[in-house]
């Protein structure tokens, strides 16, 4: 469950430790946008259903609930649910196609509650939403703020200058500039909702229908809407002149039809994306009708990108209508912005002053549409406008009580997280020295990945450490600046994730992926860098690292891309290595393989482990010493063999009585005499698909995990 954490965790430790472009490149979200999810589908099947079973969890039966503190229905802040509320990240994005913004990604981080507070905090945010706000209220108060009627004209006025009661002067024909710009800014600001109007009643519910069923109202949909993109945009407009009329409403209908696909493609896309969720299939089979599906689960999620393209439609309604007004397309008789613009034009000689009012209320209103957009899409997303984290720091309580000898490589003593006022992990105790590999054990939620997360310094936005005391190596690490503890992470602590694959980045190759962070943090040079990444390929025992040096993460094999982050993580040389479930995502060979390496590893260079696991044969096999978690507590540690055989804390014996049984060991797992990989039959794939190159390794290891 812990995975996505995880891996934003590890993203973040390669971060700091690879520097900006890969901190940049490697962000999840931007990653997830290039559809680069390459977990395996239970992984991701499972990672949704807990998402939904926590945001509804009335829509499933009992039995779908997540067993443990987050089953009960609290939303988990700070990971990036995918959907739903405006918070869900969408994975939805990946197939929401806007062509020239993107959009999508809107839906991503999205917080229910306070996104005005946010937006009003955002500096952009503020003075675009301030500068709509004054001109909405100007032109709502036109018939109170102007000083006549705009079409009141007085010939003796005729390009008079300003004067009191008048500010801005009269145009050619003696009417009030400032009456006209504020009726001028009513007219086309209603042109503009007009647009939208119409824009959102066509594509919207299309978009939705389309994406949602599918079949031949997609197909059928979906060529009109690439017919009306095709067709061009002026001369429909102009065509429509022709037929309707010179009436600047037609025209906004018109531009509405014309600028609609672009919603509809929008809210297609992420309702495809939306509709193959597991939580839309148990909506289906719980009996809810579509449309309240739709109504629920999907509208929630396209609500958020359809604000966006709604600012920026807006925008460019503007700038078109001022353009059609301006090449004198428009009613004509209409005061608007455009047709001010047009009149000034012509008298540009003899006033040029004309031409400032009109041009100024457009690019305000054009400027502060497209900043309102993007101020929104940051605040959507969580950028830029979140607290920075020095500002969020609370000062952290010293431990409660410091028992016994504390290990001089990694010792935790009373260590508390807390989210908000909800502490997730409370008084835990732990030790690692070097050398040494110590588990921690405990079901899920019981507060493992937080615990390792809070000696790395990387728990997730929300949380902190609030109580406590880590060192490192005798240093207090509790409280470091973020500078500090990036410091520390890859030179003395590594970090092993849990999802080998989402945590390689897709665009790069392994070689580029593991020189990179070796030149940054090491200082060497490229060639040394590619040699040193080389040598680190050998030791996690890749058979042709040259080959695999130069491939891209997709054309590996989990079991391979878990080798090389450890190859990764060992590239500075740590003393302190914390795996979390680095074997889960793996099948049962390939983790006796990974564990295999990690133990060889740890001994050649006197590691101290700290393994964060829920499988106690892990523990069995690998650890010297075992600490158990529940509900946030250790509520026994000890080494293995007693922790197993005689345990003393009633959880630990419900995990074991949960795991062991009396039934008979199987027999250790041999290969059959003619399969691909037995002795004396090379494996005809063997010299090409570097997947099956690690195979014939560590049987032996495979065999006990097998057993
Ligand atoms: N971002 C978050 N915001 C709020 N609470 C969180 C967050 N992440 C985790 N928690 C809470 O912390 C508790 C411990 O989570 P943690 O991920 O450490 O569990 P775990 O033991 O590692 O489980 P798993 O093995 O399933 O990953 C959970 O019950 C969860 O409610």
């Amino acid at each position: 469950m812990a995975h996505r954490a995880a891996a934003r965790a590890a993203q973040r430790l390669r971060a700091g430790a690879v520097g900006a472009r890969h901190a940049v490149r490697r962000h999840p979200r931007q990653r997830r946008a290039r559809g680069a999810d390459l977990r395996p589908a239970r992984a991701r099947q499972h990672d949704r259903r807990l998402h939904h079973a926590r945001r509804h969890p009335r829509d499933h039966g009992p039995g779908h609930g997540h067993r443990g503190p987050r089953g009960r229905g609290q939303p988990r802040r700070g990971r990036p649910d995918r959907l739903a509320q405006p918070e869900g990240e969408g994975r939805v994005s990946e197939t929401a196609p806007l062509s020239a913004e993107p959009l999508s990604t809107g839906v991503s981080t999205v917080r229910r509650g306070g996104a005005v507070r946010r937006l009003l905090r955002h500096p952009l945010g503020l003075a675009s939403s301030a500068v709509l706000a004054a001109i909405v209220l100007g032109v709502l108060l036109a018939p109170v703020l102007s000083p006549q009627g705009p079409e009141v004209s007085s010939l003796r006025d005729a390009f008079a200058g300003p004067r009191a009661g008048h500010p801005l002067g009269f145009d050619s024909a003696g009417r009030d500039v400032l009456s006209r710009l504020l009726y001028g800014g009513r007219n086309t600001l209603s042109g503009v909702l007009l647009a939208l109007a119409v824009a959102l009643a066509l594509g919207v519910p299309a978009g939705l229908v389309a994406g949602y069923r599918g079949g031949r109202f997609d197909a059928a949909s979906s060529w009109i809407v690439n017919l009306v993109m095709a067709l061009p945009a002026m001369v429909v407009l102009l065509a429509s002149r022709a037929i309707v009329g010179p009436t600047v409403w037609v025209l906004m209908v018109v531009l509405g039809v014309l600028v609609s696909p672009n919603f509809f493609r929008l809210v297609r896309g992420i309702v495809v994306g939306v509709r193959g969720e597991l939580y839309v299939d148990a909506a289906k089979v719980s009996g809810l009708s579509d449309l309240r599906i739709v109504g629920r689960h999907v509208l929630i999620v396209v609500r958020a990108p359809i604000i966006i393209l709604m600012a920026l439609v807006a925008g460019i309604a503007v700038g078109l209508q001022a353009g059609l007004e301006f090449l004198g397309i428009g009613s004509g008789d209409l005061p608007t912005w455009g047709a001010m613009l047009n009149e000034a034009f012509k008298n540009i000689q003899r006033a040029p002053g004309l031409l400032l009012w009109p041009g100024l209320a457009l690019g305000l209103t054009n400027a502060a549409l497209v900043l309102f957009a993007a101020a929104l899409r940051d605040v959507l997303e969580d950028r830029g406008a979140t607290v920075s984290p020095r500002r969020r720091r609370t000062p952290v309580e010293p431990p409660r009580s410091v028992a016994g000898e504390r290990a001089e490589l990694l010792s935790v003593r009373d260590l508390a997280v807390s989210y908000g006022s909800r502490e997730v992990v409370r008084g835990v105790d732990l030790d690692v020295s070097a050398g040494e590999i110590v588990g921690l054990v405990g079901e899920s939620g019981s507060g493992k990945s937080q615990t390792a997360f809070s000696i790395l310094g990387i728990l997730p936005e929300g949380g902190r450490v609030s109580r406590g005391s880590v060192t490192v190596r005798g240093r207090e690490i509790v409280g470091l600046a973020e500078r500090e503890h990036r410091a520390l992470r890859g030179d003395v602590i590594a970090y092993v994730p849990q999802e080998p694959m989402s945590n390689l980045d897709p665009a790069f190759t392994i070689g580029s992926q593991l020189v990179e962070p070796i030149r940054v943090k090491l200082g060497l040079s490229r060639a040394e860098a590619r040699a040193k990444a080389l040598d680190l390929l050998r030791q996690v025992e890749i058979a042709d690292p040259e080959r695999v040096f130069g491939m891209y993460p997709h054309e590996i094999s989990g079991g391979m891309a878990q080798r090389v982050l450890i190859a990764g993580a060992m590239s500075c040389d740590p003393e302190l290595l914390i795996a979390d479930e680095p074997t889960t995502a793996l099948d049962v060979m390939v983790q006796a393989e990974v564990l295999g390496l990690l133990r060889r590893l740890q001994r050649s260079r006197g590691l101290g482990v700290l393994l964060v696991t829920h499988n106690l044969g892990v523990v069995a096999d690998l650890c010297d010493r075992v600490a158990v978690m529940s509900e946030g507590r250790v509520v026994e540690t000890g080494p293995v063999a007693q922790v197993l055989h005689e345990p003393r804390d009633p959880y630990t014996r419900r995990l074991l009585d949960a795991v062991l049984d009396d039934a008979p060991a199987r027999e250790p797992w041999t290969p059959p005499a003619d399969s691909p990989g037995s002795p004396g039959r090379p494996d005809p794939e063997d010299s090409q698909d570097p997947k099956d190159s690690q195979k014939p390794k560590d049987s032996q290891d495979s065999q006990e995990v097998a057993r």
